[in-house]
């Protein structure tokens, strides 16, 4: 598990050492992992340690103090050491050992002469470590900072620097992981104590390159982490695999209300990935025309044209391509009063979040993605009447994702490259397995069945859940981040592109169905 904590929760864990005088020792320990990383990227890159140009970018705050240090303790392993201050303050400790060390020092203000000196140590700079802001920002980046980073970034992009971010990529909320004005993007970052929330969330998660945790000592006095990413070992432990006497109906019955005669497609994508995530059995309610379509691609689907009162399942899964019809509508509206009665999971995709329950619950997880959060969130006057847009959710995904859980006492998995699930209690997961090649029509269905597939099986694995602290509602929200993970995990397998960079080739909708099972044998195979 990767676990990520707000500023404020990492400064509360640090505050009885910094009573007790050790404020200087722990800034020191953090140089020190600063400038190992600053060693290890320049390794990486196959460039030599020796001579190397390391510029420290310092704000007036101690995250420019711990750049300033490490670029000082760099220049003992032979690297040659510089300063740009963008801040009318500086860390003066940091700042003496720059000096002491032989550096050049650059104070950046809004004059030609100053910007131009700048642009020169940048020019000539091997490694630019960043430490303009930290966990003490408010705010965006402010000039001329602001130039300067859009300036390091044009180097950055094209080959010139390699940039390490100093705990977190400056102009980034580390709460949030939202970038409100220009921020630094990083090929690395070296983090202290623990990960930010904003290293796994919004505009955060692409600014931060590969991210490294410094340990400060401070790790047994950190509470419950404000947000979560499930890696591979909790994968294999929460991925409903079946007991030696499994049976069908142990496994789970997915019963799946989607698609309409005239959208069947979502009913086929639905009812056949969740056939491959491995359910016990699918039960299809719909048009018959639709069911025969559905056997002819998933034989093992079981379809009819039943109401939602008279079948028994473990999951339902309701929603995608319903919308313009009537009758589908009804039994979605069945599907969830059922849900909602007896405490069955549901997956509620696409047209079902139009018609959901007035009181909902954890147990029942929304799907949309951020054009549907939108519409839901302004459905339900959450913007104080003010209608929210696409790109307010693009903007503050976390946060929105987090809002509609509470508004709707549902589960919300915000669908992106990144996807977020917030339980109603605020709990939160983020997974970024996918591969942009993921962006296609119907890959959401995808999502969707798999994720009625796991959730059909949550009631025979309760343990998994509980062993890992994950028991309760939370399960809810830890399994629809193992269905997002999985998802994106066969994404990258159909497209081959293993590392998500958006190497490998197109893909669509059914060839990550027909990765999947490769996926779950990679995750279970560990
Ligand atoms: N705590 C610890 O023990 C340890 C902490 N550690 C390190 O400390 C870092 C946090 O340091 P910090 O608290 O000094 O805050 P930091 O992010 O450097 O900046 C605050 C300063 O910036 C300014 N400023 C604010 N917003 C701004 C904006 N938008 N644009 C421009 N300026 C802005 C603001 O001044 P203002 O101008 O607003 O008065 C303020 O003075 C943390 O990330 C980690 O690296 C490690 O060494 C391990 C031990
Ligand atoms: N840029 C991206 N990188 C990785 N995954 C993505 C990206 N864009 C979308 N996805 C994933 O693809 C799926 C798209 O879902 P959705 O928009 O509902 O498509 P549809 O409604 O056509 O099925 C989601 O699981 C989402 O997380
Ligand atoms: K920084």
């Amino acid at each position: 598990m990767l676990n990520a904590w707000t500023g404020a929760q990492i400064r509360a864990a640090e505050a009885p050492r910094l009573d007790a005088g050790a404020g200087d020792a722990l800034m020191r320990r953090a140089a020190h992992g600063l400038a190992g990383a600053a060693l290890a990227l320049l390794d990486a890159r196959r460039r030599p340690r020796y001579g190397a140009r390391v510029v420290a970018l310092a704000g007036s705050g101690n995250n420019g103090g711990d750049a300033l240090w490490a670029a000082a303790l760099l220049a003992r392993r032979g690297l040659r050491p510089a300063a740009i201050l963008v801040a009318d303050r500086a860390h003066e400790p940091g700042l003496a050992d720059v000096h002491a060390a032989g550096g050049d020092v650059v104070r950046l203000a809004d004059d030609d002469a100053s910007t131009d000196a700048a642009r020169r140590l940048l020019a000539d700079a091997d490694v630019v470590i960043d430490g303009i802001l930290g966990t003490g920002a408010s705010g965006g980046l402010r000039e001329p900072a602001a130039g300067l980073a859009a300036h390091l970034e044009d180097l950055r992009r094209t080959g010139v620097v390699t940039v390490l971010a100093c705990d977190i990529a400056s102009g980034i909320d580390a709460d949030t992981g939202e970038a409100p004005g220009e921020h630094v993007t990083a090929d690395a970052t070296a983090t202290f104590g623990g990960a930010k929330v904003g290293h796994l969330a919004g505009a955060g998660e692409a600014a931060r390159g590969t991210l490294t945790v410094v340990p400060l000592g401070i790790e047994a006095d950190l509470p419950d982490p404000d947000l979560r990413r499930l890696q591979t070992a909790e994968l294999r432990a929460l991925w409903p695999t079946p007991a030696r006497s499994a049976q069908k109906y142990s496994r789970g019955v997915l019963g799946v209300v989607a698609g309409s005669a005239q959208y069947p497609g979502a009913a086929l994508l639905t009812t056949a990935a969740a056939a491959a995530a491995g359910v016990g059995m699918v039960r299809y309610l719909g048009p018959e025309a639709v069911g025969g379509l559905i056997n002819a691609r998933t034989p093992d689907a079981v379809c009819s044209a039943q109401q939602p009162g008279d079948v028994h399942v473990q999951a339902w899964l309701v929603g995608p391509g319903t919308n313009d019809d009537e009758a589908q509508l009804d039994r979605v509206r069945t599907a969830l009063a059922a849900a909602v009665r007896t405490g069955t999971p549901a997956v509620v995709d696409a047209g079902g979040m139009s018609v959901l329950p007035e009181q909902g619950a954890a147990h029942l997880v929304l799907t949309p993605h951020a054009g549907e959060l939108a519409r839901l969130l302004s459905d339900r006057h959450a913007a104080d009447g003010a209608a929210v847009e696409r790109s307010d959710v693009e903007a503050r995904p976390l946060h929105h994702a987090r809002l509609a859980a509470r508004i709707t006492g549902c589960t919300v998995l915000l669908k992106g490259a990144t996807t977020l699930v917030a339980g109603p209690d605020g709990t939160a997961f983020s997974q970024a397995d996918a591969t942009p090649w993921l962006s296609t029509a119907g890959s959401g269905d995808v999502l969707a069945g798999i994720l009625g597939a796991v959730l059909a099986g949550v009631a025979e694995h309760p343990r998994a859940f509980d062993d890992r602290g994950l028991g309760g509602d939370v399960r809810w929200a830890a399994a629809a981040a193992v269905a997002a993970s999985l998802h994106g995990r066969a994404g990258r397998t159909a497209a081959r592109d293993p590392e998500g960079t958006g190497a490998g080739g197109p893909i669509h909708a059914t060839a990550v169905i027909d990765a999947l099972a490769a996926a779950v044998r990679d995750v279970l195979a560990g």
